[in-house]
């Protein structure tokens, strides 16, 4: 669904990938030490940085050139680092938000509130009042209103309670089960590669390894990260 292909980006003069290609799979996780790149590069999927070098390829259209609202538009959606939602708002106005403009809103939002009942249980409790677990689980769920072929999850587990991140887990392998395309950054090597098709290592910008998820050793993935 979403093809990379040696792409070159970074910051003003600061160039963090060194012509990175990503094979297109239902499940791609990319797996890589602190400051390996892997943000970076979900940024540049969503177009929120442009290449130097390269071509991205979405669904079969070139959308190198494209802006995030237009990536959005064609079924893309990126939940970043840190369980962003509006603080101020309450769990369910946060849903109503994303489902703006949308046909079947109530729908959407029932379909995401069954999901995740710990949403449906604070639906008036203010964002900014939910455990890192529940914002996580929010931002997906706004994510998953927007009907995306492709979900691009930036470690949707980071800092997050054990219980909880057991709950994110079942929910990404019930959505790939279910035909979601995912692009995932995750620091539990094991689960990812037990949720991926397909695995990329970055190490300091550079591939240094890829392969079949489900088949990989998380020792192998290790020495590639460190390379
Ligand atoms: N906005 C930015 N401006 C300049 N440099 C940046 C910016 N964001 C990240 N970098 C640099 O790019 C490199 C890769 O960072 P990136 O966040 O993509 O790594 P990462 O693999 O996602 O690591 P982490 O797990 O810590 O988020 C790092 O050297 C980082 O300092």
């Amino acid at each position: 669904m979403l093809e990379l292909t040696d792409i070159k980006a970074g910051y003003g003069r600061t160039q963090v990938l060194h012509g990175v290609t990503v094979p297109s799979a239902d499940v791609v996780a990319v797996l890589g030490h602190n400051g390996a790149g892997k943000s970076t590069l979900l940024r540049l999927a969503i177009g929120l940085i442009k290449p130097s070098k390269g071509r991205v390829v979405f669904d079969g259209e070139d959308i190198t050139s494209l802006a995030p609202n237009q990536r959005v538009a064609r079924g893309m959606a990126y939940v970043p680092q840190g369980q962003q939602s509006f603080g101020q708002l309450t769990t369910l106005e946060n849903l109503q938000l994303a489902a703006d403009g949308r046909r079947r809103r109530k729908a959407l939002i029932d379909a995401q509130l069954a999901r995740f009942p710990a949403l449906e249980q604070f639906a008036t409790r203010k964002a900014g009042l939910l455990s890192g677990g529940q914002r996580q689980q929010l931002a997906i769920a706004r994510a998953l209103i927007t009907e995306p072929k492709l979900l691009i999850l930036d470690e949707p587990t980071e800092g997050i309670q054990p219980t909880i991140v057991a709950e994110i887990e079942q929910t990404i392998m019930e959505l790939a089960a279910a035909g979601m395309n995912v692009l995932l950054v995750e620091q539990h090597i094991g689960f990812a590669l037990e949720a991926a098709e397909r695995y990329v290592v970055l190490a300091s910008g550079h591939v240094t390894q890829t392969g079949e998820g489900g088949k990989a050793a998380t020792s192998t993935v290790r020495a590639a990260m460190a390379i």
